[in-house]
């Protein structure tokens, strides 16, 4: 369980937001959504500890989260940011077994247990024919996959994930979230997730948070925000919505202005 406790953060002299208590469960998913700027990716990087707030505070498990040190936070936070492509001079194994330093204590450092669970997760997100390919030299998509696939190695019990289908062609988009799915029902873990996508939001979360104003606007279920009054407050833009055929959660559709 990891919980905000009244938290504020400016930027400048801008309040990205203020006062946002919120307390994020275990095993359920929760999509962040907001327009551009409005503090999303702020939030998340508060929640995993790398920014401070400037008031109030984040607690993991009753504790604040800057008790932990990097590596018992790495232990149970997984995080992958949008900011994540850089270019080091490693092969792809090699970033991905990074994702196992928080269980790797003494040398020689990779174990057989590091290497059966680098080689399971590269095959399962379809990365295992890149593996002694540079990271530098991969394709956008290629390279989300490998950090994503990094990122499962690392076994953590929260996921903080930034846009992470950036890059992803559909197919590996649904993949991902199968797999984040799968892996949530059997391990019990919490996902946080920015996502602008509110169709995928609609499908994937259990829980919704808007960020908008400078305050977290509202929370709740996509049935129970996704209202043409609400879009239109956070993006101001008029949307249809409509059911899902199958799946029956809302979907949001725009329309181009026809006075063009
Ligand atoms: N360390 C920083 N350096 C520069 N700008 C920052 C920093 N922290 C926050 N900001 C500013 O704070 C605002 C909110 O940024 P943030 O990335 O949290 O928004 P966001 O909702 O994730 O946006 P987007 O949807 O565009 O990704 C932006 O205007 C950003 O420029």
């Amino acid at each position: 369980m990891i919980q905000t406790h009244q938290i504020c953060k400016s930027w400048q002299d801008r309040t990205l937001f203020s006062k946002i208590s919120f307390t994020f469960e275990q095993g359920i998913c929760y999509g962040i959504l907001g327009p551009n700027g409005s503090g999303k990716t702020t939030l998340l990087r508060c929640l995993s500890g790398e920014l401070t707030p400037d008031e109030g505070m984040v607690t993991l498990i009753d504790k604040p989260i800057l008790s932990f040190s990097p590596r018992q936070r790495a232990r149970k936070i997984g995080v992958l940011s949008q900011e994540s492509f850089y270019d080091l001079p490693f092969t792809v194994e090699e970033m991905v077994m990074m994702g196992r330093y928080p269980y790797q204590r003494r040398w020689p450092w990779d174990n057989e247990i590091d290497y059966q669970s680098v080689r399971a997760m590269m095959t399962e997100l379809d990365v295992e024919s890149l593996a002694q390919m540079p990271f530098s030299s991969l394709s956008g998509g290629e390279k989300q996959r490998v950090l994503i696939t990094r990122l499962l190695v690392q076994e953590a019990s929260i996921l903080l994930l930034d846009e992470p289908m950036n890059h992803l062609d559909i197919q590996h988009q649904i993949r991902f979230l199968e797999l984040i799915q799968e892996i949530r029902d059997q391990q019990n873990m919490t996902i946080i997730i920015v996502l602008h996508d509110l169709n995928i939001a609609a499908q994937f979360c259990d829980r919704l948070l808007f960020l908008a104003d400078g305050k977290l606007l509202a929370t709740g279920t996509a049935e129970e925000l996704y209202t043409a009054d609400l879009i239109k407050q956070v993006y101001q833009v008029d949307p249809i919505i409509v059911k899902h055929p199958t799946l029956k959660v809302p979907q949001v559709f725009m329309q181009l202005s026809q006075n063009r």
